[in-house]
């Protein structure tokens, strides 16, 4: 059983320092075993491609970390040239693609990669009546791609994100380091001066309580970006032409009672761990709320991380962010969910969830009561999205039966 309840996995309950192999992400020629699916042999899927009829690259690591127990989730209204940058770093791994708009328009996928790829149409004959609860016209249509994943990990990233470069000039290879924040345990509740203890070259500082240092299960990975930055529209408006050129070489974990804007772009989790409350919500173009869909979802997995004990970390990895939306654009989109956001957080922040509520999915469940309840005071569309949280639970467990 998932959600909380299932004993965690040794490798996240213990105080652990993950090494990683040489040959880790080196650049050796795959083995003809390494680009198959494992995913379930009987998917429900819209199309689904295995790259061994379209030949392979050479330049890709024969066993990559995690290749087998993590989904590369993207959301495209554009196309995927992007993913030629990607290449030596995703090739390895299973794409999962949520295209947006128009159906007939065909998205073309770089070659040499295994992927499945849904559109709407797919989505209303997977889901049903169920379907309208995944927004599209944003990006919140990546979270149904979290829905028929079968991994335990994902990585989800935009289509207009690049490899970025450190200071050395050296490109950054960003699903490792997902990995490694994943793998290691966070620390919500103790703040570590010299940041993530875990890893390399850290540790806690002195005072830091021998009982705490064992850690906290990570959930989630929130990984930052250079040049663009993630600013809403009144922000952009200001400053136009702002990028973001500073490297912090820093993992923190965000503590326990607070509360960060977490953005879809660069962003990693545990999908057993906390995948049922992933949900982005109703943004799409009919509803009020557009661009908050990131938002929505960071608020309510961090009320859940808190109470169930799990930690949420952010700083490394950084990728390259190419495009700034018009900030116009942008401010029609999000002027409900600018005026908003204030009660939001309101609401989270003074939200408790009863101790009768072991699982996320419980968890989950309670939380949209509360948002029924309290937000449903403040605009009926929050009514009809503690509606759409019911539903993304239950379409859930009707893809992931064996999860609950
Ligand atoms: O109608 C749409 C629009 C976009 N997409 C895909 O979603 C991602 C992000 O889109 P975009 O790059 O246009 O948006 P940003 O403002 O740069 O991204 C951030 O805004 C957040 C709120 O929506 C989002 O979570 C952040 O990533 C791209 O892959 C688009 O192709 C879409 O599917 N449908
Ligand atoms: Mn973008």
């Amino acid at each position: 059983m998932h959600g909380g309840t299932t004993p965690l996995p040794t490798s996240t309950c213990q105080y652990v320092r993950l090494t990683f192999p040489p040959s880790f992400f080196s650049s050796s020629p795959l083995g003809s075993r390494a680009l198959h699916s494992v995913c379930d042999p009987t998917p429900i899927s819209g199309f689904r491609h295995s790259p061994m009829a379209a030949g392979s690259s050479s330049s890709v690591p024969s066993d990559p970390l995690l290749r087998d127990e993590l989904d590369i989730v993207i959301p495209t209204a554009r196309n995927l040239d992007f993913l030629e940058a990607w290449r030596p770093f995703f090739q390895p791994y299973h794409l999962i693609i949520v295209q947006d708009g128009n159906s007939k328009n065909t998205i073309s996928v770089p070659g040499g990669f295994d992927y499945e790829l849904y559109d709407r149409n797919d989505i209303d004959r997977i889901l049903g009546p169920r379907a309208a609860r995944i927004s599209f016209k944003d990006s919140a249509c990546r979270c149904f791609g979290y829905l028929v994943s079968k991994k335990k990990y994902i990585f989800t990233v935009d289509d207009d994100c690049f490899v970025a470069k450190d200071p050395s000039g050296k490109q950054i290879n960003a699903l490792e380091q997902h990995i490694r924040n994943l793998l290691t345990p966070s620390t919500p509740f103790f703040f570590n001066t010299l940041y993530d203890p875990y890893r390399l070259g850290a540790d806690f500082v002195r005072g830091y309580p021998f009982s705490l240092r064992e850690g906290s299960p990570t959930a989630v990975s929130h990984g930052l970006w250079l040049n663009v930055p993630d600013y809403d529209a009144p922000t952009q408006l200001v400053k136009p032409n702002e990028r973001n050129t500073r490297y912090v070489d820093a993992v923190l974990t965000v503590p326990k009672g607070a509360f960060f804007p977490m953005s879809g772009m660069n962003l990693a989790f545990n999908r057993e761990l906390i995948g049922q409350a992933m949900y982005f919500g109703l943004t799409d173009d009919s509803q009020p709320n557009v661009r908050y869909d990131d938002m929505w979802a960071a608020w309510c997995v961090k009320v859940i991380c808190d109470h169930m004990g799990f930690g949420v970390k952010t700083g490394l990895p950084y990728i390259w962010n190419s495009k700034a939306r018009t900030p116009l654009v942008n401010l029609r989109k999000e002027h409900e969910g600018i005026y908003w956001q204030e009660d939001i957080v309101h609401f989270f922040q003074s939200v408790t969830l009863s101790k009768t509520s072991v699982t996320v999915q419980e968890c989950y469940i309670e939380l949209s009561q509360q948002v029924r309840e309290k937000l449903g005071k403040v605009d009926a569309y929050f009514i009809k999205l503690a509606d759409a949280m019911m539903t993304w639970i239950e379409a859930w467990n009707e893809l992931n039966p064996s999860e609950n």
